[in-house]
């Protein structure tokens, strides 16, 4: 029988942490291969002396069945976890063409609560998934991916749908050690991440402070509150029952991160990288507000003035 084949796309922090773990679990393995899909001077590293993982006081390194910027090198996979920043995604889902087959199922990790639609759009034929993930992973040089958090949590599925395929890839994250759950119920976790990380990436990169300090400061919580209110409200116009109350939950998941913990989003407008996904995570809602007729001026006036400092990014 031929091996099930993973494919990774972009190994940043998700996807290195994430696929470092499928790749370390299989490296031996004649079942299962695990592929990743890299470049530049982080993909020779990974190429030369494989991905290093570290976590703590533990590290590993995790060599894949292939390194590649070449998808044809690849070939067709039953498996690809999109793992790129959302600017990046349409253009590596046709970069990935040679890799897609009729069965090849999608699951992208992005943040954002539109990456199913979008991936569909490319490919109306093929099973793709929802998905999110909560962690704290940084690519922190050319072959080198570090957890900083205190948490790696993985949900995934297909609204309303079970498969049999979806339990497959459930079970090698199990057994790659990561924590998985397999949700028919896939939106609404989806959502409640979504409002997590908008409220998160608006408030650190709009006081351009970590959680820490946020969460101690009454104003800086109302700011946040008021954040989590408007976009809750996004949800319910979309029809998505998420917890009523979601401005605890987000405060209590705040305050369990480390004091120093950031978004992704506010390391990299601090590291003023060129693209940033300000768009996906925060233009979103002021977008979907217009469109609903909803009101959002927190969300407004915080998106204005990230937009000014990121120049549009
Ligand atoms: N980091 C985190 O802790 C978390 C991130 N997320 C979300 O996960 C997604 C990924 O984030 P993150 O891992 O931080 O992002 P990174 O920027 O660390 O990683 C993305 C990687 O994908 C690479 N890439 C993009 N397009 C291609 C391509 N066509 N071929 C090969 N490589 C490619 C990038 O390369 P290059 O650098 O050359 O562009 C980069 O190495 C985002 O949507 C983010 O919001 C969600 C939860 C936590
Ligand atoms: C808020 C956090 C750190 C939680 O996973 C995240 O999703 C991100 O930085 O993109």
């Amino acid at each position: 029988m031929a091996a099930i084949k993973i494919l990774v796309a972009g190994i940043g922090g998700v996807g290195g942490f994430f696929g470092g773990l499928l790749a370390k679990q299989f490296e031996d393995s004649k079942a299962v291969e695990v592929h990743f899909l890299a470049r530049g001077a982080h993909l020779e590293h990974i190429q030369k002396s494989g991905l290093q993982v570290i976590e703590g006081d533990e590290r590993f390194t995790a060599t894949p069945t292939l390194a590649t910027d070449d998808a044809h090198q690849i070939g067709e996979a039953d498996y690809i976890i999109v793992c790129t920043k959302s600017y990046d995604l349409e253009q590596t889902i046709q970069q990935l063409t040679p890799c897609i087959g009729p069965q090849t199922v999608i699951l992208p990790l992005l943040n954002g609560v539109d990456c199913r639609e979008r991936i569909q759009k490319l490919l109306p034929n093929n099973l793709v998934c929802d998905g999110c993930v909560y962690i704290i992973a940084r690519l922190s040089r050319p072959g080198v991916v570090e957890n900083l958090g205190n948490i790696k949590k993985l949900f995934f599925g297909v609204e309303g749908l079970s498969d049999a395929r979806l339990e497959v890839l459930e079970k090698l994250f199990q057994e790659a050690g990561v924590e998985v759950t397999l949700t028919p119920h896939i939106e609404k976790a989806i959502w409640e991440k979504f409002v997590f990380i908008s409220v998160t990436a608006t408030a650190t990169t709009y006081f351009d402070e970590p959680v820490g300090p946020i969460v101690a400061d009454t104003d800086k919580r109302n700011t946040v509150i008021a954040l989590v209110n408007e976009v809750a409200q996004i949800a319910k116009q979309k029809g998505i029952v998420i917890f009523k109350n979601m401005a605890e939950q987000v405060l209590a998941k705040l305050e369990s991160l480390p004091h120093a913990a950031t978004s992704s989003l506010h390391s990299d407008v601090t590291n003023k990288k060129a693209n940033t996904e300000v768009q996906a995570l925060v233009g979103y809602v002021v977008t979907a507000a217009q469109h609903f007729s909803v009101k959002a001026p927190t969300y407004q006036q915080l998106f204005a003035k990230i937009q000014t400092e990121t120049r549009g990014s």
